[in-house]
């Protein structure tokens, strides 16, 4: 067996149904938000919540844009892959084809934040998803919004070595 296969089989088990509560497997080992063995990753724990998944986050200097601040792309990562969780929820692979952030006030490095995401409507292959990311306990900070259209697993033959 490949290893694209074996990493696929094992994607197969990770669409198994995940009680409310349950934290949820990483996309993979290397994954930059959410692998635990990616040294310069997100290390990204995500929980199921409901319909939700949600996340605390703290963004470190490995993050940094402004001195202090978080870097808007590495926020955008963070988002990205809070909604590739929710695929786990709905049940089978999906890639974004869209993805639009707002930043409503800097991020700070060295602050833990709430993050939440959803599914809000489908229409056949089309997951529209909309998340937020919020103080703890206070105000939002960024809010995202995103398409992400269902692929069949062979999809992810394409970044295999040619
Ligand atoms: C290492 C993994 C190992 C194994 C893994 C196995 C399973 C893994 C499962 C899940 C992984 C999750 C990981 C989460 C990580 C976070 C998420 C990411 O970072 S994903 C990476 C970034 N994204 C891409 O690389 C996509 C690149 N783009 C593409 O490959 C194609 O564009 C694709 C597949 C997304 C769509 O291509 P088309 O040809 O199939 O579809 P078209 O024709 O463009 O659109 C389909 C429908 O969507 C509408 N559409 C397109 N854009 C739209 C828009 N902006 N607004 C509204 N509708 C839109 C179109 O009008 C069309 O609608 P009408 O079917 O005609 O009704």
């Amino acid at each position: 067996m490949s290893s694209m296969e074996e990493l696929l089989a094992g994607w197969n088990e990770k669409f198994r149904p995940h009680a409310d509560g349950a934290q949820l497997p990483p996309h993979h080992p290397h994954c930059l938000a959410c692998g635990p063995d990616n040294p310069h990753g997100h290390h990204l724990t995500v929980h199921r919540r409901g319909e939700e998944v949600h996340a605390t986050h703290v963004f470190d200097e490995r993050h940094v844009g402004a001195p202090g601040i978080a870097h808007g792309g590495a926020v955008a990562t963070v988002f990205d892959d809070l909604f590739g969780f929710l695929l786990y929820l709905t049940g089978g692979p999906a890639v974004t084809r869209k993805l639009e952030v707002l930043y409503d006030s800097p991020v700070i490095l060295g602050t833990t934040y709430d993050l939440a995401a959803r599914v809000t409507r489908t229409e056949g292959r089309k997951l529209f998803m909309e998340a937020d990311m919020k103080q703890l306990g206070g105000s939002r900070v960024a809010s995202a919004s995103a398409l992400f259209l269902s692929v069949d697993v062979t999809h992810f033959n394409q970044g295999m070595p040619r």
